[in-house]
């Protein structure tokens, strides 16, 4: 790690934490790099893994959790039995975060019911959410259809989102969607796909110059960094364009990663075009993203998450969220290991914004 973005963080020096870590294999890989285990380590913090398939309380018997960071599917909660763990040591132990709060992210529409109407005020910047309605995925046909889309208010093109976003990989198979056969070609598709059809919310599709903001939240640590989006279609060919385009987790390389990286969305132009847009995006005001994030936390009542933001290409103090994620990936960010130490250094010392409201809503 660089030396001028070491840690900020100050180490008490007889100060030492256990904080436990819940998550799925695939997670801890991405995140507990040796790196982060060590940095944490040299400041204090000992991060231990939790079995997600036993209860906790058969767990390491002689250790006392200061603190529980996890990302997990509802039958770990069960399996875990972390109910019965807090009733023994709720009083010494916190959770971050409660998993009813974090069930509202999983949810399109109810995540990005906490961005609407943001009340911030730096400069002119607006942030808001785009245009959306949960379709009825069963009125496929004739003059159903037609009355559907036309009282949904939506305009062409959009973007079909499932709506539950919940960690598996069908949850971020995207579908740009150019007309109305296109609609009908989508919806037709997901009735065939019988017991694994899901709702779908569709999305109007918001020109951003190709780039999106993710904002990373880490308590009060904030980051925001720039990744590939989805290039502009620009109004005249919108009009020309037909049917449908499928795409997933396209912001999922870093700018660096994005010279050779290869989209099966690329309809208007090249990774390298993307690239330099990229590198031409300004950032937004850093106390936007602030005030953003702090707005999102009260909001939410979560602490670990971040934003998926885009700067409308029609006007540039117009900021859209589009996307909210539990736990994301902080391991993408340079030197998130300061960043995440920090962070747990916070909630071990307790600092009264980061106790999750005594655990509330633990087991529901
Ligand atoms: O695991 P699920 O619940 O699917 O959520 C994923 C993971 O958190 C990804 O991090 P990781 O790749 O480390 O698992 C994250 O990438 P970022 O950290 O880049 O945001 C995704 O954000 P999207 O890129 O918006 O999908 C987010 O949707
Ligand atoms: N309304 C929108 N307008 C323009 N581009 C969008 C919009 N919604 C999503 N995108 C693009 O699609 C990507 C994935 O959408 P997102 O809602 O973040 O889904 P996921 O949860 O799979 O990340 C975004 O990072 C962005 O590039
Ligand atoms: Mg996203
Ligand atoms: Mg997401």
């Amino acid at each position: 790690m660089p030396q001028e973005q070491a840690s900020q963080t100050q180490t008490h020096d007889d100060e030492r934490y256990i904080i436990g870590y819940a998550m799925e294999p695939k997670k801890i890989q991405n995140l507990l790099k040796p790196s982060l285990i060590e940095h944490a380590r040299k400041h204090g913090i000992d991060l231990i893994p939790i079995d997600i398939n036993k209860p906790l309380i058969q767990q390491h018997p002689n250790l006392h959790f200061h603190c529980i960071i996890q990302k997990l599917q509802p039958k770990h909660w069960d399996n875990l039995n972390l109910h019965q763990y807090m009733s023994k040591h709720g009083t010494t132990t916190t959770i971050i975060d409660p998993p009813h709060l974090v069930r509202k992210l999983q949810n399109r529409v109810s995540m990005l019911e906490f961005a609407s109407n943001l009340p911030l005020s730096v400069q002119n910047a607006t942030v808001g959410v785009p245009y959306q309605a949960v379709i009825d995925i069963h009125k496929t046909s004739g003059d159903d259809f037609e009355e559907m889309v036309t009282d949904s208010n939506l305009r062409f093109p959009v973007i079909a989102k499932p709506l539950y976003a919940d960690g598996t990989m069908k949850s971020h198979e995207l579908c740009l969607v150019f007309d109305r056969e296109g609609l009908r070609e989508t919806l037709n598709k997901n009735a065939a796909a019988g017991s694994t059809t899901t709702p779908v919310v569709l999305q109007e599709f918001v020109n951003h110059g190709g780039v999106v903001f993710k904002v990373y939240v880490a308590g009060e640590h904030v980051r925001c960094v720039k990744r590939r989006s989805l290039p502009d279609i620009p109004e005249e060919k919108a009009e020309t364009l037909k049917g449908t385009l499928k795409f997933s987790q396209i912001s999922n390389f870093t700018v660096q990663d994005d010279n050779g990286a290869k989209s099966n969305a690329g309809h208007n132009g090249d990774g390298a075009n993307h690239l330099s847009n990229i590198e031409r995006a300004e950032m937004p005001e850093e106390n936007l993203i602030k005030e953003l994030a702090r707005a999102l936390r009260e909001r939410t009542g979560l602490n670990m998450f971040n934003v998926d933001v885009i700067r409308d290409a029609k006007d540039c103090t117009r900021y859209l969220v589009i996307d909210i994620n539990y736990f994301p990936g902080y391991a993408k960010l340079p030197c998130y290991e300061p960043f995440i130490t920090d962070f747990l250094l916070d909630c071990v010392r307790n600092k009264p914004a980061f106790v999750c409201e005594e655990n509330q809503g633990m087991n529901e």
